[in-house]
């Protein structure tokens, strides 16, 4: 077994864990049999071989003269090895991506305060894979099967051809294959094998210039562990790159409730563990391994996920304080060229009085009338204020809309206090105002990244069509509201939210509407058009009910201007009809004659 090299890529000093491999015991023995799943692969093996096993159907131990057996944990131990790119660096290393809406959730949730280096951690979980797998054999089948998921093999597609994007792309291209096809379509193997337990990842490719988690592994529908690939950061300035990673990592297994995480960076892997301890919950990671000739990260992998799913404890990592995890510190980019701007809101007023102390974003210009801005948290509204995290923002350039009454006692702090729903372009939270008992709704769309800047644009093209709403009501051209009334569009670094009138739920199918029901909803689509816009996305998860009892559209992200040619010649407004009426096409409306 090759030795691991050092890594030229990651923690300042953190030296590569020894990845020795325990010497092979046994290979080949054919004596032992725990856990009947390996059986299936006794029905294909290679003749004049003879083992014992257990019969899948009759649990009983059988002759075959088809069979031999090697032990699974010292085939992966010996086998478990991917060829690994070397990494390239300048794609590896931009943003954090945990924003700042998430960071105060941790508060409420499990947040580690420290971080403790834990060099054993990785033989940690390689003695629980040990210990769970014991004596489990592997048929020769099978063996030969998992063989030719291992290195070098796993570059080749049908017939032994190489794959194009391999050559043309090596280093993204491997990393992306090495994890997909090599590690975890043969992890979910090694699970089938062991215990016919099904692995499904849910693939998220992080886009370039960002971190997000790549694969959520999931074992017969529960949640196991996570495997983030190509983590990509930046240095604030003063701060070195491992406290950066671990809070990440912190937040990250924090966010999601989540035991394990293992941070890839080509053939470069760190684990980390969140510990759940009342007095202090902490983040344990190990030294960076190296993937290159080595099963060790493999094996860890697989430990971690049959320690979840077995329920087997794997070996504690002693707290110490040594490095506390604090949160996120962001680059003071300085303010943008909207901060300049003095809108000469109508609704301009005096200067905000008190901004709590842990304030982030804020660029005292001195130029914005402060009225006009407003500060959002996650926070929880008993957390201390020196806790809190607030994060400061100011109106889009066009607008013109009040914030409601509710608001007006001078401090502009919007409590986000439940999780509403969530859609491609944004999240929606209940909130509301500083010693308020009214609740709204803010419709928070994230700009962590590049790829995000679509969503900011969607969101600022929603806003405009809640403005020509807005008028249209105001005007009596509109008598009823079609959708829920919008109290401002705000925006700041990362982060631009739309408040809304708080709707009661949306509709999960047409079916639960009634006849009436249904003509109401037809009805405010058709006024839409009226005032000369079309939805753009008239599905049930878009009809909100109102508080009041009736319905309302939301979600104009996709929403155009648009000139209607009556609902008989109009194509969205048939398809509703057709949606709205499918089952009783006798009592669809004509146009002009809506029930009420
Ligand atoms: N005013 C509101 N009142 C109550 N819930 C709301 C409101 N606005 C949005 N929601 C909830 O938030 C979810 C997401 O909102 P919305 O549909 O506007 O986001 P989106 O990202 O544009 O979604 P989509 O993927 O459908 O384009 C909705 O499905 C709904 O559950």
């Amino acid at each position: 077994m090759a030795g691991a090299r050092r890594p030229t890529l990651g923690f300042p000093g953190t030296p590569i864990a020894d990845c020795t491999e325990n010497p092979q015991k046994g290979g080949r023995s054919g004596e032992h049999l725990v856990e009947g799943a390996l059986v299936t692969e006794c029905d294909h093996l290679d003749s004049g071989r003879r083992s014992r096993y257990r019969s899948p159907i009759t649990g009983c131990i059988q002759q075959s003269t088809a069979i031999i057996m090697s032990n699974l944990h010292n085939f992966l131990v010996e086998h478990a090895m991917f060829s690994s790119p070397q990494p390239n660096e300048d794609s590896s290393t931009d943003i954090t991506d945990i924003s700042l809406v998430e960071v105060p959730l941790l508060e409420r949730e499990w947040k580690a305060k420290h971080a403790v280096r834990d060099n054993t951690l990785v033989q940690k979980l390689c003695s629980t894979l040990e210990n769970v797998l014991g004596d489990t054999l592997l048929s020769a089948d099978a063996e030969n099967q998992l063989l030719s998921r291992f290195s070098p093999r796993i570059q080749l597609g049908a017939f032994g051809r190489e794959d194009s994007n391999w050559i043309r792309n090596p280093s993204e291209r491997h990393s992306q294959t090495l994890l997909s096809i090599g590690v975890l379509d043969t992890l979910g193997d090694c699970l089938w094998l062991y215990g016919r337990h099904n692995l499904a990842k849910t693939e998220k490719v992080a886009d370039r210039g960002s971190s997000r988690i790549d694969y959520g592994l999931e074992v017969d529908g529960e949640d196991g562990s996570l495997l983030e690939n190509g983590i990509e950061l930046s240095w604030a300035p003063g701060q070195t790159l491992a406290p950066k990673m671990l809070t990440k990592a912190a937040l990250t297994l924090g966010l999601r409730r989540m035991e394990w995480l293992f941070i890839t960076c080509h053939n470069y892997w760190i684990v980390c563990r969140l510990v759940r301890d009342n007095h202090h919950p902490f983040l344990a990671y190990s030294p960076m391994i190296n993937i290159d000739d080595s099963s060790v990260p493999f094996r860890a992998l697989f430990g971690a996920m049959l320690s979840v799913v077995k329920n087997v404890p794997v070996e504690p990592t002693e707290f110490n304080p040594n490095m506390e995890l604090d949160t996120l510190k962001e680059q003071d980019e300085g303010p943008s060229p909207e901060d300049y701007i003095d809108d000469r809101s109508p609704h301009s007023g005096s200067l905000i009085a008190n901004d709590p102390p842990n304030t982030r974003n804020c660029h005292h210009t001195g130029q914005r009338k402060a009225e006009s801005r407003l500060m959002i948290t996650s926070s929880s509204q008993n957390s201390p204020e020196s806790s809190q995290i607030w994060i400061h923002l100011h109106p889009f350039s066009n607008n013109i809309l009040a914030l409601p009454l509710c608001a007006n006692n001078g401090n502009r702090r919007l409590w986000l206090t439940r999780f509403v729903g969530s859609g491609s372009t944004g999240n929606a939270w209940q909130c509301c105002f500083d010693g308020s008992v009214d609740f709204l709704v803010v419709k928070i769309v994230e700009v962590l990244r590049r790829a995000d800047a679509d969503k900011r644009q969607r969101l600022h093209d929603e806003f405009n069509i809640y403005l020509t709403l807005e008028q249209a009501y105001q005007s009596r051209q509109s008598r009823n509201r079609v959708a829920p009334q919008c109290y401002g569009a705000f925006e700041g670094n990362g982060v631009a939210v739309l408040i809304l009138d708080l709707c009661d739920g949306v509709l999960n199918e047409w079916e639960e509407l009634n006849d009436s029901e249904r003509s109401q909803v037809f009805k405010l689509a058709r006024d839409l058009h009226c005032i000369g816009i079309i939805h753009g996305d008239l599905e049930p998860r878009n009809i909100a009910r109102t508080r009041e009892g009736g319905f309302c559209l939301i979600d104009f992200s996709e929403s155009r201007r648009h000139t209607c040619k009556g609902s008989k010649r109009c194509v969205e407004l048939q398809i509703l009809r057709k949606q709205l009426w499918k089952r009783q096409p006798s009592v669809a409306p004509m146009d002009g004659h809506i029930r009420p």
